[in-house]
């Protein structure tokens, strides 16, 4: 299909792009994947997403940074050992294709949907789509529709990388209730106030937040709000980003992982549709 005139397509490294462009904002949404890069507002002409310098920006691996889709697993959730089957699920490292795009007053909205969405771990009979709109906000959207006889069960996240000018300035402000410290065998402790990062974090905050605020410098800068999720993953590496190939020893210090997940298990009857959206509003 051709593209409304606000979206232009380039290739690079054997990867394809889609690069919005409007009045509101710029956006940069890679093929593979189905992968948001870059989200640059008008407002204030800051990207609001964070990229690895290292990332492999060629098909090789999930991409590190923008906002990878994670789905039908979370992370190693699938069952089986670890390392058996691809952390995170198998979108994030497929081909995708743009099924729709449109403009109006508020901004250019695309469709991709991947290439296949049954594989090894699951197998199961369903559509998925992703929408993203990219307006004065970003909406990021992944739909599951059960197209299949038998029910399913399955989890997703939007794991967004946020771009902050520095780890170390910066607040998350809206996180209330308990979280699962995954670095600390899974104990369950309750969320910090105030809540800074200072050491590697990975926590699966298990109450449904709706809205988060990522402020720098005691400034708002970012709002995350969540449609659908059951929990909010934070995630920082800190220094151990020296011991991830497609890290910097010094990438912690500019992003921070907030991610709209469902973490708890989501069962789809069949003809259902269920949808979890992430929106990344500028302050
Ligand atoms: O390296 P990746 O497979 O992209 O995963 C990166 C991170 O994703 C999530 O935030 C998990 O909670 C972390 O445990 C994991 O390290």
């Amino acid at each position: 299909m051709s593209p409304v005139p606000s979206i232009s397509i380039s290739e690079s490294n054997g990867l394809s792009f889609l690069n919005v462009n409007n009045e509101f904002a710029s956006a940069k949404i890679s093929l593979f994947g189905g992968h948001v890069l870059s989200f640059v507002p008008a407002l204030d002409g800051k990207d609001r997403l964070w990229v690895s310098p290292h990332a492999y920006l060629n098909g090789e691996r999930p991409i590190r940074g923008g906002i990878p889709i994670c789905w039908p697993w979370f992370a190693n959730d699938h069952g089986k050992e670890a390392g058996e089957l691809p952390p995170h699920g198998f979108l994030r490292t497929q081909v995708w294709q743009l099924t729709e795009s449109s403009e109006d007053e508020s901004g250019t909205t695309l469709a991709l949907t991947p290439s296949f969405t049954r594989a090894e771990g699951f197998e199961h009979d369903c559509n998925v789509v992703l929408r993203v709109h990219v307006g004065a906000r970003l909406r990021v959207a992944l739909e599951t529709e059960n197209t299949g006889v038998a029910p399913f069960s399955f989890n997703t996240a939007l794991h967004t990388y946020f771009h902050v000018d520095h780890i170390k300035h910066t607040e998350l402000v809206g996180i209330t209730g308990e979280y699962k410290d995954k670095l600390d065998d899974w104990a369950v402790k309750p969320t910090p106030v105030p809540y800074t990062i200072d050491a590697e974090t990975d926590r699966i905050h298990l109450s449904a937040v709706k809205q988060a605020t990522i402020s720098v410098d005691s400034t708002e800068f970012t709002d995350v709000i969540s449609e659908g999720n059951d929990s909010l993953v934070v995630w920082n590496p800190w220094q151990g980003a020296a011991s991830i190939s497609d890290m910097d020893p010094f990438g912690y210090k500019h992003m921070l992982c907030v991610e709209s997940s469902v973490t708890k298990g989501l069962k789809l009857e069949p003809g259902e549709k269920f949808e979890l959206a992430q929106i990344i509003v500028p302050k």
